[in-house]
């Protein structure tokens, strides 16, 4: 099949390439030309494991091509995708115009039957919006299908070539059908395709998503008591994650959730109730625990040094929102960057993929290291804050001998308690006893 995909951040690059990777002809196009010049040129603009080999043998097989111009790029493609940011809006509604926007610049192009998928996340109703816009700029046939994502960065590539499930929100019985075909590739696993109405569809992605922001927000509730009532938020897990009902997974406590979409879709979902009148009380809630938890690890920094943090260092492992990304969208990081910052703190810091991107934000006001134990020389204390595979077995001797004090502060529970207290350490974990 023919395919344009609009827009090539994380979810257009890979569903582009994906799509490639099973034989359909793939056009990619983004307005911002040097991502574009990058990709023409070879080169991935983000890191996500397993992608760049996908990405070489789509683009050496002909498959995968990336352009700066709609029309070239949407002229033979029978189904185009619409994968362009919503962001919150002032009001932290979804801000639709780069998705609006470009369906007018499509509508005026078209000559023949598309069509037109979002793959962006937008609220219910936005199907109907495009709609709108499509009669009011072409009188050519088009379906608008809502087809929601659901892969998580990191492990992206997995997630779209096998998918739990794949959403397709359409009444068009010629767009279902071609729907269906495209995606028959990523059935095999026998999981379905799910066939349903554009709103519900709509709907599915920003429950799906608050639904497990609401998991992640009571765990963490549930972690706070463990520590007033001395219980262990690890056994709890356990405890709950054996019964099938609740499952094992996305119950891990920390320091709020972050990344480009959980913060921004919690808060959309709520949005969009409040316009239907609609008082959502478990989203206010679920994000402000988060909005607390966030500040959790520095309210315990603050606590062990009596109030003053001025003059201290801090040794941080972890900048990325989570592992195997370079993404710090809503990275927890930055906001305890930012409040030890501003008491009189200094930061040095270690994150495998994301050092770039934070110095792109907040510039020299921390040092960054070249290897993750640099960063302990003569600090007070090391804040563990993205679970990165290589931080999960340290070699404690060190941490010993390079750290001022030994002092650990750990926002994802990555240490075992008994290990912490045969090295000696003063270990402060989330939902668990605390130690030295
Ligand atoms: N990042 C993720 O893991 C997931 C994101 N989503 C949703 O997918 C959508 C896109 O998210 P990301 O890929 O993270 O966004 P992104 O911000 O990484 O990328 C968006 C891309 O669109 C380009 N763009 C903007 N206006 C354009 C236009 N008029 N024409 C062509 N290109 C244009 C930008 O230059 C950028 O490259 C959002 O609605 C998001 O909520 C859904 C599932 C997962
Ligand atoms: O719409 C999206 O963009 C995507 O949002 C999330 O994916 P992602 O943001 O990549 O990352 P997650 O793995 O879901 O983690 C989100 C945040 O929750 C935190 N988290 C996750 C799981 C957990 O048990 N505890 C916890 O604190 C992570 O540290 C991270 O900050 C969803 O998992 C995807 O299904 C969805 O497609």
């Amino acid at each position: 099949m023919k395919i344009a995909v609009v827009g090539t951040g994380y979810v257009g690059l890979v569903t582009g390439t994906c799509l490639a990777e099973t034989g359909n002809q793939v056009i990619c196009v983004d307005i911002n030309q040097n991502k574009v010049k990058m990709m023409q040129e070879g080169k991935l603009p983000i890191y996500e494991p397993g992608l760049e080999l996908l990405f070489h043998r789509n683009i050496n097989q002909g498959r995968l091509h990336f352009t700066s111009n709609l029309a070239e790029a949407i002229a033979e493609a029978q189904i185009i995708f619409l994968a362009l940011p919503t962001p919150p809006g002032g009001d932290g509604s979804a801000d639709l115009s780069y998705v609006l926007g470009a369906a007018k610049d499509i509508a005026g192009l078209i000559t023949d039957y598309k069509v037109i998928v979002t793959k962006s996340t937008v609220p219910v109703g936005t199907a109907d919006k495009i709609t709108a816009v499509l009669e009011q700029h072409t009188k050519v046939e088009y379906a608008v299908v809502s087809n929601p994502e659901f892969l998580r960065e990191g492990v992206a590539v997995e997630d779209f070539m096998k998918p739990d499930r794949i959403v397709i929100g359409t009444l068009d019985e010629r767009a279902r059908k071609l729907m269906g075909e495209l995606y028959a590739p990523y059935v095999r696993q026998g999981n379905p395709i799910i066939y349903m109405d554009q709103r519900s569809s709509e709907l599915t992605k920003y429950a799906a998503n608050s639904f497990l922001a609401t998991k992640i927000s009571f765990m963490n509730e549930i972690a706070n008591l463990c520590e007033l009532v001395g219980a262990d938020v690890d056994m709890v897990r356990r405890g709950i994650g054996s019964d099938e009902r609740i499952g094992r997974r996305f119950l891990f406590s920390g320091i709020g959730y972050g990344g480009s979409c959980f913060p921004k879709d919690v808060q959309a979902l709520a949005k969009s109730a409040a316009e239907a009148e609609y008082d959502f009380k478990v989203l206010n809630a679920v994000m402000e625990v988060n909005d607390i938890q966030r500040k959790i690890l520095v309210q315990k920094v603050r606590k062990y040094y009596g109030g003053d943090l001025k003059g201290k260092k801090f040794a941080i492992w972890g900048l990325a929102f989570k592992p195997e990304t370079d993404d710090i969208r809503e990275a927890p990081a930055l906001y305890i960057i930012d409040e030890l910052l501003k008491e009189g703190a200094t930061v040095a810091a270690f994150d495998p993929e994301a050092m770039p991107n934070v110095k792109g934000v907040i510039g020299d006001k921390i040092t960054y290291t070249k290897e993750q134990y640099e960063a302990l020389e003569g600090a007070d204390a090391l804040l563990v804050l993205t679970e990165w595979s290589v931080f999960r077995t340290p070699d404690f001797d060190k941490l010993e001998s390079l750290l001022k004090a030994k002092v650990v502060f750990d926002g994802r529970n990555l240490y075992d308690i008994q290990k912490m207290i045969d090295c000696g350490f003063y270990y402060n974990s989330i939902g668990r006893k605390v130690i030295g």
